[in-house]
């Protein structure tokens, strides 16, 4: 079977050169330069990387990005605290808090106290209340973009199967939200399902966010299904470090119509998702009116 490989990359680049247009707009025309905010607690080298690559993809893009770098035996409240700060600032449009927080600090307290209309994560309770009621508000990036990247080879998803593995706060959930406004009929699965592969084997589209390392095996993918691959897993493999998704994917490409790559895939995908949330953010907050992304 041809299997089409979805190319996160050049579907990222494209919706951030949108983006780009977008800021150049806001420019241009209200003199506004969107701003997103960074919180980085503690030294965890991966999340460094990543605040590194938003930083960048935030600056191509035109906007302005802060970073705010916090020691990782910083208490709760200096947490909080800084948070309160970035609402009150006037120029500041987004702010998204790197998880997970050390654990001596509620990633759930400190999430909370983000202003809704800058929370360019959608994790706080209003956007995520806003997500389940359809109203608008903002959407988590990564849930975002795995919907965006099954579009592109299935525009209308309406009645297919949907199975997502993993119910997380930050993707399983709220993905599993998306999949259902797109009236696709959606499973949720979890460590405590039943016969996985057999949940997995009824999909047309199998969405990945486990975190366990080729977990979705090829003979769990029903012939000509969508696979989305959520998960990020660093693996040592003849002496070499590599990151690989939840899915086996080698073996699900044999089974599969479509599938995302790992690298490659949603990453890309959900940075250039937190720029579109932020230009979104930006235009509603300073009463520009909404952006059609
Ligand atoms: N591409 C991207 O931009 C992003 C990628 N990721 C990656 O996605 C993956 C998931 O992240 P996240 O949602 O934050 O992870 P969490 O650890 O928060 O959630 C994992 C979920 O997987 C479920 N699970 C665990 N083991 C099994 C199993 N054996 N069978 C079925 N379900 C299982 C858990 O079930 P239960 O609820 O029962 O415990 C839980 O719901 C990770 O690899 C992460 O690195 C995350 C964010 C962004
Ligand atoms: N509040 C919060 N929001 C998040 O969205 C969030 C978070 N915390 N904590 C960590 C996870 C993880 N995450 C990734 C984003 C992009 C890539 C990415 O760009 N990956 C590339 C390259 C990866 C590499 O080479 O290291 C790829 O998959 O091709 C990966 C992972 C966002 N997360
Ligand atoms: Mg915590």
């Amino acid at each position: 079977m041809m299997t089409t490989i979805i190319d996160g990359k050049a579907i990222a680049a494209d919706l951030r050169e949108k983006v780009a247009q977008a800021v150049s707009a806001l420019k241009s025309t209200h003199d506004i330069q969107p701003a997103l905010a960074v919180v980085l607690v503690g030294e965890d080298p991966a999340s460094q990387v990543y605040v590194r690559n938003k930083g960048i993809a935030t600056e191509k893009a035109g906007m302005k990005s802060i970073e705010h770098r916090l020691a990782a035996d910083a208490s709760e409240d200096d947490v909080v605290n800084l948070v309160r700060k970035l609402n009150a600032e006037e120029g500041v449009d987004g702010i998204l808090v790197q998880l997970p927080l050390p654990s001596h600090i509620s990633s759930s307290r400190v999430i909370n106290e983000i202003d809704p209309d800058k929370d360019v994560d959608g994790l706080t309770e209003v956007n995520a209340g806003r997500l389940i009621l359809g109203k608008d508000g903002l959407v988590p990036c990564t849930p975002q973009g795995s919907v965006i990247m099954a579009k592109t080879v299935r525009p209308d998803l309406t009645s297919l199967n949907a199975v997502v593995v993993g119910r997380s706060i930050l993707v399983g959930k709220p993905l599993s939200m998306l999949l259902l406004a797109e009236n696709c009929t959606v499973t949720m699965a979890h460590s405590r399902t039943a016969d996985l592969a057999a949940v997995c084997r009824e999909a047309d589209i199998l969405c990945a966010a486990v975190g366990i390392p080729r977990l979705i095996k090829g003979d769990w993918v029903k012939k000509g299904a969508i696979v989305i691959d959520v998960g990020i897993n660093r693996v040592e493999e003849g002496g070499k470090s590599r990151l690989v998704g939840d899915v086996d994917f080698d073996s699900a490409k044999e089974n599969a119509s479509a599938i995302t790559p790992v690298p490659g895939g949603v990453g890309p995908m959900t940075i250039a998702c937190l720029l579109r949330n932020t230009v979104v953010a930006a235009a509603r907050r300073r009463g520009v009116g909404e952006i059609d992304l």
